[in-house]
């Protein structure tokens, strides 16, 4: 992924030289371990602060030793840890909370990861509220309306900043997709829209240079449930993490290139989105253009075909109800 990106990194040598100070909350788990790695291999962060409720400084120390130029901060879990972990922040990921064991959905962590984030997302709104927020923790369909109640209700709610992070599904449908056609991944670019769980996963496959696999029913499935593949295979061990953390990584330097000035940076992610607000529902996993402030536009879905309808119908539903459960959650516990 950095290997592709080294000549674009020449190519913004100037913008480059800026000072990007990237936040993991969560750092010492499963994902934050390694993406806090690759955030160490990117030049573009010039600055890695890593916060965990246990063993962030640990971590800190390990990733620290990787020469490349970036100064790398582990945090105490204190108040004043986090602040300090968030401040000056351009990039906060957040992939703290618990992941799934076998028989578990995505809505089975509400209880735990719910308040988890909304507190997380509070410190981000004091202490680095114009950062780009990459929400990582599940359920995003409900995590990431959480942390926009929480901003809205500081006042500094930015809809341009705010992130699910649905990467992790467009790199399973073009790997998926890649092991049926003999295809290299790189070449297959598979849209992927809706949110990030179960049914509200909707591959586009007719937009791809397969229109075909649209009518093929399992590769649809494994898209939308590729993260119980992993579940299962981990055996109560947890979910995803390795691919998770190349997902996050993506989306982050994705942020980085945009925020540095280059062009046509298109990633997929959960974000406030008009395209289906006259359904009552605000937030809405697509393709987006990323800029310097963040969501530059957000593209239009584009042309689906009947089963793709159908398949949109049955995510809109429960997305709808994901999202009104997060937004409730704050309603009910604002917190202190
Ligand atoms: N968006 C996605 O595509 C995607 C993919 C995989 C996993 N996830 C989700 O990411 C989350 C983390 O997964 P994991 O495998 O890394 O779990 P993990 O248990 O290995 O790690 C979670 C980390 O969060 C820390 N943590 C808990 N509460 C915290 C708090 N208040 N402040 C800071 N840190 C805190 C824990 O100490 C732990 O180190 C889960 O909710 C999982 O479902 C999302
Ligand atoms: O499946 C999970 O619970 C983790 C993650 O959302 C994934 O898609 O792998």
């Amino acid at each position: 992924m950095f290997m592709a990106s080294r000549i674009q990194t020449r190519a913004f040598s100037a913008s480059a030289r800026n000072l990007s100070k990237v936040t993991v909350l969560g750092a010492a788990g499963g994902i934050g371990q390694p993406l806090s790695l690759l955030l160490k291999l990117n030049p573009r962060v010039t600055e890695l602060a890593l916060y965990d409720i246990r063993g962030a400084p640990g971590v800190a120390a390990d990733v620290s030793h990787v020469n490349t130029k970036s100064n790398v901060k582990g945090y105490e879990p204190t108040p004043s840890g986090l602040a300090s972990a968030l401040k000056g922040a351009e990039v906060v990921l957040i992939p703290a909370g618990v992941p799934r064991k076998p028989g578990m959905t995505r809505d089975d962590l509400f209880n735990t990861n719910a308040s988890i984030v909304r507190d997380l997302a509070k410190a981000c709104a004091e202490s680095a509220p114009e950062a780009n927020i990459l929400v990582i923790s599940n359920p995003v369909n409900s995590t990431v309306p959480i942390c926009a109640e929480v901003f809205k209700a500081r006042g500094v709610y930015n809809p341009k900043r705010l992130f699910g992070v649905t990467t992790l599904d467009v790199v399973r449908a073009s790997r998926f997709v890649s092991e049926i056609k003999k295809t290299d991944p790189v070449d297959e670019k598979i849209t992927v829209v809706g949110g990030h769980s179960g049914v509200t996963i909707v591959p586009l496959f007719s937009q791809s240079s397969h229109p075909d696999l649209s009518s093929n029913a399992d590769l649809v499935k494994r898209v939308q449930f590729g993260g119980d593949e992993v579940v299962k295979a981990k055996d109560g061990a947890g979910s995803a993490t390795l691919s998770m953390a190349m997902a996050g990584a993506r989306m982050a330097e994705s942020l980085l290139r945009a925020s540095q000035g280059e062009k046509n940076v298109v990633e997929p992610t959960f974000v406030d989105s008009p395209l289906y607000k006259d359904q009552g529902i605000d937030f809405f996993s697509s393709q987006v253009e990323l800029g310097p402030n963040g969501v530059e536009k957000i593209l239009p879905i584009g042309k689906v075909d009947a089963v793709e309808e159908k398949l949109i119908e049955a995510c809109l539903t429960d997305l709808k109800a994901n999202i009104q459960k997060g937004k409730a959650f704050v309603a009910e516990n604002p917190g202190n």
